[in-house]
């Protein structure tokens, strides 16, 4: 894919040796990765890292932050003299939200390590296998990737994890990580590893020869904000800050920033030649990403997104989608569909041999899966040309799918966070992408919310689109036709997919537990968005259309009445859990 935006946007004018890294670190990001020049990013935060100071960092997302860490990790492991030991336990600590990400981090830090065998990457993650994990973390992890959860587990349990010569911790996607509901596992953790700014117990005494080295502490995000301020209040030193403006992160200790919009200082950085995206309280989107949204009345949404699809795949024969669902059973649902449904536009005879209605190959990926399922999809979908790729937000953050031209929010996001991240995973490192977010008539004021964050979307011809499709060999004109609804194309697909789900039974039960799912979703949305995401106003008729379904199902099936046996027994107990959005999350969407 060729760059949308100029090289100069993206990469500084500078080499990696000339950051400070060590020169075979710079050989092997450049030989083995394919790194000519650090980005932006790197450019203005690693020579801070390798200064040893806590960090902050803010840039939009796919600008290379992982390598942006890694890298002085390496430089630095490199260096010791005598090298390293497994048995000198772990150094340094990078915790990730998300299984997936922990995976790709792990990739990553392979792929960089290849010539410093005597540096181990390791991993440990909530669904793997405890035993094999602590035999791994005897034998010893020099840079140990890890979910919160399963780490604390082993720092309370597994007596042989070393980690008495921690030097760095890292928090990837800092505000996931919070907003998942780990905030009290890291204060643990960093109690357990003495890492909190004050009044910390390590549980292991340093006595080693690694012992004098100061410990630093780097948190990262394309949207750091409040919610990362006391993790960060608490967790780092006189930190440097790049990419984020002061004013509206204020930290308690007294702070340098680098490469905000009204940085009056290039610190320590021998490279800022360029600052990144402002972060004046917008997020940071990447500049080449064209935005849409696309108005859609809830009954006709399935048949619109379907169109919306075959137009895209029709139209370009290499083509990478990912579309974002609310719920786990709304993705196995419209995956099903998706991989089974057959149509044609052109044929009137019911019997004769349909072909597929969509083409190319299909994934899902959410936390209902296994963890192998979801290892082998993960994997699979890198590699494919011509591939959809359906998910809730397990895949918003982090992920680097190479070659993503397209996201679709077909179920929207929630906050302005989510947002910024799902359309995240296309238009990486300048490359050209497009996102697309569905809203109904009644959702068009969530627009003005993501305008707060200096986000703006445009409308997505979708008249045009459906306009070009033929029925029966003849184009379907629009011109008479006084609602979107009322398109002969949508009126017979449909019809086509009613019939089609009245003959398959399994299909029909998944749209009925996904129908389900997504009202109780919908019903989620707290604060401002309750506001505009309206449960009541919903037409629970015309949601069942948009799972194809002739009929509304009833939404009290037995797991929604014990849920709400137990919500009303919460209530009794005083009101609602302390974290509902965290278990309402944890519950639907990941
Ligand atoms: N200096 C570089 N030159 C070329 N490509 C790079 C460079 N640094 C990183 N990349 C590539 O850019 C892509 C994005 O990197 P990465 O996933 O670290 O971005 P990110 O900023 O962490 O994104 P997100 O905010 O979505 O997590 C990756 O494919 C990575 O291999």
């Amino acid at each position: 894919m060729k760059k949308a935006v100029e090289e100069k946007e993206i990469f500084a004018a500078c080499s990696f040796s000339n950051l400070g890294l060590e020169s075979t670190l710079c050989d092997q990001l450049r030989e083995r990765m394919g790194f000519e020049a650090p980005t932006l990013v790197q450019a203005q935060a690693i020579p801070v890292i390798l200064a040893g100071r806590h960090v902050l960092v803010n840039a939009a997302t796919g600008t290379g932050k992982t390598v942006t860490y890694l890298a002085p990790i390496i430089h630095h492991l490199h260096k010791y003299n005598p090298r390293i030991e497994r048995s000198d336990g772990t150094f340094a600590l990078v915790l990730v939200p998300t299984h997936e990400l922990c995976m790709q981090v792990y990739e990553i830090l392979q792929k960089l390590l290849h010539r410093f065998h005597w540096i181990v990457p390791g991993y440990v993650m909530g669904g793997e296998n405890r035993n094999k994990e602590k035999a791994r973390l005897r034998k010893g992890i020099s840079i140990l990737i890890a979910t919160p959860g399963r780490l604390l587990d082993h720092l309370k349990n597994t007596t042989s994890f070393m980690h008495a010569n921690l030097r760095w911790i890292i928090f990837d996607e800092a505000d996931m990580i919070l907003e998942l509901g780990f905030g009290k596992a890291i204060e643990e953790i960093l109690d357990l590893l003495g890492s909190r700014n004050k009044d910390s117990v390590s549980t292991q005494k340093s006595a080693s020869r690694f012992s004098s080295s100061k410990r630093q502490n780097i948190l990262l995000s394309a949207t750091l904000n409040e919610k990362v301020n006391r993790l960060a209040n608490i967790s780092l030193e006189d930190p440097v800050m790049v990419g984020l403006d002061d004013k509206k992160f204020p930290l308690k200790s007294s702070v340098q920033k680098i490469g905000s919009s009204d940085s009056d200082s290039d610190g320590e950085t021998r490279h800022p030649d360029k600052t990144l995206s402002t972060s004046n309280g917008n997020y940071n989107l990447p500049a080449q990403l064209v935005q849409r949204y696309v108005k859609v009345p809830c009954g006709s949404r399935l048949v619109v997104f379907l169109s919306i699809l075959k137009h895209l795949f029709d139209s370009e024969s290499s083509q990478k989608v990912v579309i974002f669902f609310s719920t786990c059973n709304a993705v196995d649902f419209h995956y099903s569909l998706l991989s089974e449904f057959c149509w044609s536009s052109n044929t009137e005879d019911e019997d004769k041999l349909r072909p597929k209605f969509m083409k190319c190959k299909t994934f899902r990926l959410h936390g209902n899966m296994q963890h192998e399922d979801r290892r082998t999809t993960f994997n699979a979908f890198k590699t494919e040309k011509l591939a959809l790729l359906l998910s809730t937000d397990v895949c918003a953050r982090g992920l680097d799918f190479p070659k993503v031209r397209y996201i679709i929010q077909y179920d929207s996001p929630g906050e302005a966070t989510e947002y910024v991240h799902r359309v995240g995973r296309t238009a990486r490192m300048g490359e050209r992408g497009d996102s697309l977010l569905f809203l109904q008539p009644t959702e068009i004021e969530y627009l003005q919310e993501l305008e707060k964050h200096n986000v703006s979307l445009s409308e997505y011809p979708v008249l045009k689109v459906l306009d070009g499709f033929q029925l029966y060999g003849q184009r379907t004109h629009s011109k008479k036709v006084i609602a979107l609804e009322l398109h002969p194309w949508l009126v017979t697909l449909q019809r086509a997919l009613e019939s089609f789900l009245g003959n398959e039974q399994k299909l029909k039960q998944l749209a009925k537990e996904a129908f389900c799912s997504w009202v109780r979703a919908y019903a989620a949305h707290r604060g401002e968005l309750k506001r505009i995401f309206v449960v009541k106003m919903l037409h629970l008729g015309h949601v069942a259309r948009s799972f194809a379904l002739k009929d509304q199902p009833s939404l009290v099936g037995r797991t929604h009445q014990l849920q709400e046996k137990k919500r009303k027994k919460n209530q009794k107990m005083g009101g609602l859990p302390k974290r509902r959005k965290t278990s309402i999350k944890k519950e639907v969407n990941l």
